[in-house]
């Protein structure tokens, strides 16, 4: 194979992109980022300000970008955009399903309506898009999907509705690479970590001192992510480059879904149970830490912050 240095400044010259969530974000900055390569980006969302400020920024950098209203959680709403954009652009090749959001609260206290509120939105609303793309122009032309999730891999403490609702989105996406490949859709998610967009502005002081002072550092790259680092990675699964990754999930998380056990810490006046052994009374820790047992954690705790282990 000979090699030609070919600049491909305009990666998606003459292709139209849906962002979804486009005007803040990791959505705004992955409708950037579209849009300097070449594609004529359509942002959507609820509210129109954050979209048209969107849509300025681009048109000044010498992008095409356009703004479209939606309300994912209404299904005419989105039969409406899908409509639109295909009327107005003539065909719609990438989409990146990226709105979506949940709150914060102990699985305990979320209510029914709670739990449903954050489904529809996430998992029902990225399908209600999917299906209406699929529907009104890729089942005839093909086109590329992204669907954006989040690092629900281990279970997701505090956010149980969102966990439920982005493991819904990964396996979805699954089923439709192998449905709707025959149409010429591709389609991947990305899961972010933890990242510094403005989505944390939605979460109350104590819990963003929480996010950015504290434990969610700790993972193997030492820091939070940004929202071009979530980008890139959306925007290379759009691409040609990634013509044979299909069905994939996308983690973009410096790492932290392979050590978030840590999240929830342990508190400190409920005495840590152990399995004894089926021959033992108690069996299933019915009895606090034997005293031997933890003996043996304290040498073991002393030893290391003593020593590298
Ligand atoms: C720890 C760091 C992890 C970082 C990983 C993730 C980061 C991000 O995702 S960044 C975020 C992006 N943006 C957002 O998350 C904001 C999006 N949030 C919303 O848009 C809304 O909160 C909503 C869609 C989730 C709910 O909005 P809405 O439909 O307006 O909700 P209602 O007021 O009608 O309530 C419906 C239902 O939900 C219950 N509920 C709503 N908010 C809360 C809350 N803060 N705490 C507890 N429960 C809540 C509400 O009580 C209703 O329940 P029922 O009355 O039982 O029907
Ligand atoms: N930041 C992070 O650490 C992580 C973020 N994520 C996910 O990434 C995505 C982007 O988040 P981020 O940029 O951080 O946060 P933002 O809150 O800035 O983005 C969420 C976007 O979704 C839009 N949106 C919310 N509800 C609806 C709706 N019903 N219909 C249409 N649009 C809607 C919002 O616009 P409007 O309100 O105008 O409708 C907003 O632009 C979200 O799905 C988020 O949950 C996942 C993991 C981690």
């Amino acid at each position: 194979m000979a090699y030609q240095s070919v600049f491909r400044t305009g990666l998606f010259k003459g292709q139209v992109a849906l962002v979804t969530g486009g005007g803040t974000g990791i959505g705004r900055c992955v409708a950037h980022e579209l849009a300097s390569l070449g594609a004529t980006v359509v942002v959507a969302a609820r509210r129109r300000e954050p979209l048209e400020q969107t849509c300025r920024e681009i048109t000044e950098n010498g992008g095409q970008a356009h703004v479209e209203l939606v309300n994912i959680r209404d299904e005419e709403s989105v039969d409406t955009l899908i409509r639109n954009v295909v009327a107005k652009f003539g065909r719609l090749h990438l989409l990146v399903n990226n709105a979506g959001g949940q709150f914060l609260s102990p699985a305990e206290n979320i209510s029914v309506g709670g739990f449903r509120t954050v489904l529809e939105l996430n998992a029902v609303g990225t399908w209600t898009v999917c299906r209406a793309a699929m529907l009104h122009w890729m089942k005839e032309h093909g086109g590329i999907i992204v669907n954006i999730v989040a690092d629900y891999f281990n279970g997701f403490p505090l956010m149980a509705h969102t966990g439920a609702a982005r493991a819904a989105v990964d396996n979805m996406t699954k089923t439709l690479c192998q449905e709707w490949g025959k149409f010429g859709i591709r389609i991947n998610s990305v899961a972010p970590g933890t990242i510094i967009s403005s989505g944390m502005q939605n979460y109350p002081p104590p819990v963003q001192q929480m996010i950015t002072g504290g434990f969610h550092t700790e993972n193997p790259s030492g820091r939070l992510g940004t929202e071009a680092e979530v980008s890139s990675a959306v925007v290379w699964l759009l691409s040609p480059g990634a013509a044979y990754v299909n069905g994939a999930c996308l983690r973009v998380d410096g790492g932290s879904s392979l050590s978030k056990a840590a999240m929830i810490p342990h508190p400190d006046d409920i005495p840590i149970k152990a399995f004894l052994g089926y021959s033992d009374a108690s069996c299933l820790g019915e009895r606090d830490i034997p005293p031997a047992f933890g003996e043996l954690l304290a040498q073991y705790a002393a030893k290391k912050t003593t020593s590298k282990l």
